[in-house]
C-alpha cells in the first residue's frame, strides 16, 4: 500500500532527517516506526501525506507517486492522528469529527450522522458529541482524534505518537480499542512511537530507526525480538526482550490437565465453575486470588500468574470463564523455551498464535501434548457445576505440579472446588 523507494530528506539547514529509506508498508497492516528521538520517524510519516516533501526518491500510496497528487487532496484522503489530538477548541466534538467529510462536500446532515456513528465506534457516549474538546479527558480527546481521522473512511491512517500524552492505564485501553477497530476496519496504519512495548503490542511490522534517519531493521515483532539485526536493535529492544517475545505467544499449545485432587491448596470455583481463589486447607493463609487465563492469553501472562499462584499452577478457562484445567509452571517454561527455539531457528511461526488483548475466542479443552507430568495426583474432581477437565487416551491428563503440593483433598466449601 505504501512504498518508500530510496527516499532521502535533507532540510534546508543541512539536517538529514531520513537517509535513503526503502521500505514497504503492507496493506491492511500496522507498521510501527520506532527509534530514539530525532531519528526521522515523524518526517517519514509526514512525507506520506506530503506535509513534508522528500529531497529525492519516490513514495507511492496505492501505487501512485505522492508528488504527482495534489497535496491538499492527498491529505484529505489519508487519516492523521497526532499526540495532542489536534482538535479545534471552538468546535463541538461532533463538528470536529465531521471536519473532513464537510471539506469533501458531504453536506452537514450526512457529515454529522457519520460523526455520531463514529463516536460510538470509538467508544464514546452520544452526549459527548455536544461537548467541546476541553470538556473531555485526555483519553477521550484522543478517541475523538481517532474518530476524526476515520471520518471519511480513508484506507490509510497515519498516527504520530497518538497515545503518548495519556497515563499508562488509559494508554492500554486506547491500544485495545485500536486493535479492536483494526480487526473490524483493516486499515493500512503507520504508527510512530518511542515505546517498544507499544510497538510490539500493535505492530504487524516494526521498523527500527537510528539517528541520521537510517532504517536498521524492519521485521515482524516476533522476528525482531528473536533475531535483532545488531547490537543497536538489541539494546533498543531492552533487556527483557525474551519476555516480550512471550507476550506474543499464546498459551494455547501448553498442555493442561485436571486440577489434581488433594493437597495443601484448594482451587475454589464459583457456582458457574469459574476459578476464584486458592484456599489453604488449614486456613493458615489468606485466600490467594486467581487470575484465570484463556487460550488466547499470552505465555507472559501465564508465567506471571504461575509465579504468583502458591501452587505454581495456572487455572485455564473457556470463553465463558469456566475452568477447563490447569497448567504447571514447568509446562509454561517449556512452552516459553519452544517459542524461543522457534524464533532463533527460522522465520517460523513464533507469533503464529499471537496473543492479542481482549480477543474473544472459544477455548476448547485439549488433551495435553506430553506425557503425564511428575508429581501429578489423581483425576479431576467432579464438581457440582464445574467442567470435567479433559483426559487423553492414555489417561495422561495432569500437568506437572510443583514439588510438595501433593497431598490430601482440601477442606469443603460452599462453592464447587478442585484441589491440589
Ligand atoms: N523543519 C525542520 N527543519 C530542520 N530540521 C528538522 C525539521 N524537522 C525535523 N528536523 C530534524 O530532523 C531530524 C528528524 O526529526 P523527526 O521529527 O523526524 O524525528 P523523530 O524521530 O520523529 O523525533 P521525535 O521522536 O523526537 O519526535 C531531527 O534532527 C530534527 O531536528
Amino acid at each position: 500500500m505504501i512504498q518508500f523507494d530510496t527516499v532521502h530528506k535533507r532540510f534546508p539547514n543541512g539536517t538529514t532527517a531520513v537517509h535513503d529509506l526503502s521500505l514497504d508498508m503492507p496493506e491492511g497492516g500496522v507498521t510501527v516506526l520506532v527509534g530514539s528521538s530525532g531519528c526521522g520517524k515523524t518526517t517519514t510519516l509526514r512525507m506520506i501525506n506530503r506535509m513534508v516533501d522528500p529531497t529525492s526518491g519516490t513514495i507511492r500510496v496505492g501505487g501512485r507517486d505522492v508528488l504527482e497528487q495534489d497535496a491538499a487532496e492527498l491529505r484529505r484522503s489519508i487519516g492523521y492522528v497526532i499526540q495532542q489530538s489536534g482538535l479545534f477548541p471552538h468546535r463541538t466534538v461532533l463538528d470536529n469529527i465531521a471536519t473532513v467529510p464537510l471539506l469533501l462536500g458531504w453536506g452537514r446532515r450526512k457529515a454529522r450522522a457519520r460523526a455520531a456513528e463514529l463516536l460510538e465506534t470509538v467508544g464514546l457516549a452520544a452526549d459527548a458529541g455536544k461537548r467541546y474538546p476541553h470538556q473531555l479527558s485526555g483519553g477521550q480527546q484522543q478517541r475523538v482524534g481517532v474518530a476524526r481521522a476515520l471520518a471519511a473512511d480513508p484506507p490509510v491512517l497515519l498516527m504520530d505518537e497518538p497515545f503518548g500524552a495519556v497515563d499508562p492505564v488509559v494508554r492500554t485501553q486506547l491500544q485495545d480499542e485500536l486493535l479492536r477497530l483494526q480487526r473490524e476496519l483493516n486499515k493500512t496504519i503507520v504508527f510512530v512511537t518511542h515505546d517498544i512495548d507499544e510497538a510490539v503490542r500493535l505492530g504487524d511490522r516494526i521498523a527500527v530507526f537510528r539517528s541520521g534517519g537510517h532504517l536498521v531493521q524492519c521485521a515482524e515483532p516476533a522476528e525482531l525480538l528473536a533475531r535483532p539485526a545488531d547490537g543497536f536493535v538489541a539494546d533498543f529492544l531492552g533487556a527483557e526482550r525474551g519476555l516480550k517475545l512471550l507476550s506474543l505467544t499464546t498459551l494455547a499449545d501448553v498442555p493442561r490437565g485436571p486440577a489434581p485432587e488433594g493437597g495443601v491448596w484448594t482451587l475454589r470455583l464459583d457456582s458457574a465453575g469459574a476459578p476464584v481463589a486458592w484456599r489453604h486447607k488449614d486456613g493458615d493463609a489468606a485466600d490467594v486470588p486467581v487470575r484465570p487465563l484463556r487460550d488466547t492469553d499470552s505465555l507472559l501472562a501465564a508465567l506471571d500468574e504461575s509465579l504468583s499462584a502458591p501452587t505454581g499452577l495456572v487455572a485455564r478457562v473457556d470463553a465463558e470463564g469456566r475452568l477447563t484445567g490447569v497448567s504447571s509452571r514447568e509446562d509454561i517454561h517449556d512452552g516459553a523455551g519452544a517459542a524461543h527455539a522457534r524464533g532463533r531457528s527460522s522465520r517460523g511461526p513464533v507469533g503464529a498464535g499471537r496473543a492479542r488483548a481482549a480477543e474473544p475466542q472459544m477455548s476448547q479443552p485439549r488433551a495435553p501434548s506430553r506425557g503425564a507430568p511428575s508429581g501429578a495426583r489423581g483425576t479431576a474432581r467432579a464438581t457440582k457445576d464445574g467442567p470435567q477437565p479433559p483426559t487423553d487416551s492414555r489417561g495422561q491428563t495432569s500437568p506437572r505440579t510443583p514439588e510438595g503440593t501433593d497431598g490430601t483433598e482440601g477442606a469443603g466449601d460452599t462453592d464447587a472446588e478442585a484441589t491440589t
